[in-house]
């Protein structure tokens, strides 16, 4: 390939050292959220809320949407500048495949230190995706859409370039995920528990903007699918 010798070595060593990172995790989940219980399975949208609340916090963002999709899935969307889809000198992948696979020291529950909120972006995001079975990644920034998806933590292909971003349209980070059923006890959200800790996040953020949704049908709607 184009790549010297030193470079793809480097890129394959960097390559393994993601993939043990995410076996790491996959292995020991409790170490990085908890458990994978019902506290686990909600950690996990707090860590992803965190990153845009600190988007916020950085001034550059002020509407959080957080989804809760027909299918379990989970979507967190915000206006801020957009995770940085750039390939920085002297790196081989964009900052933002590194943000979701690069596993970064101080897991909020082991790993050495504690999770500062506030400032430090994507400290936990691949632990998400280390332990979803589909993560969709998409930003609007340098006047496009971009987009990457993840299963079981692995890129499924590069960073594409999906679309010119309209006249006005604002730049922003959402990210979507599926929690790895094989790894949590359940994977069916509270929406009682994150309106009430997304309540509590908007107090402690004037000023900022956090809506939450609920996409699933109705229990009453679903017995009367089944009857
Ligand atoms: C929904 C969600 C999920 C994640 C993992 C990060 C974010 C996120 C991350 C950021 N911003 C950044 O990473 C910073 C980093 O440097 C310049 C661009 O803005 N905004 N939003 C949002």
């Amino acid at each position: 390939s184009s790549r010297s010798a030193t470079g793809d070595a480097a890129y394959d060593a960097s390559a393994i050292q993601v993939l043990e990172g995410l076996e790491a995790v996959r292995k020991r989940p409790g170490m990085y959220i908890g458990s994978t219980g019902e506290r686990g399975l909600h950690h996990l949208i707090w860590e992803i809320v965190d990153n845009a609340v600190d988007e916020a916090l950085a001034g550059h963002c002020d509407r959080i949407v957080v989804t809760v999709l027909a299918d379990g899935g989970i979507r967190v969307e915000d206006n801020g500048r957009g995770i940085p889809t750039d390939t920085a000198p002297g790196q081989e992948l964009p900052a933002l495949t590194l943000a979701l696979t690069v596993l970064h020291a101080g897991g909020k529950f082991g790993g050495g230190g504690y999770k500062v909120s506030g400032g430090l972006h994507g400290v936990g995001v691949s632990v998400v995706n280390a332990l979803s079975s589909h993560v969709v990644a998409e930003v609007k920034n340098r006047g496009h859409l971009w987009r990457q998806t993840f299963t079981v933590g692995v890129p499924d292909g590069g960073l594409e370039q999906v679309r010119p971003l309209e006249p006005g349209e604002r730049t922003g980070t959402t990210v979507t995920f599926w929690a790895s059923p094989d790894i949590f006890e359940t994977t069916h959200y509270n929406f009682e528990t994150i309106t009430s800790r997304i309540r509590e996040m908007a107090f402690l953020n004037k000023g900022l903007e956090i809506v939450v949704r609920d996409e699933r049908p109705a229990a009453d709607e679903v017995a009367d699918a089944v009857e």
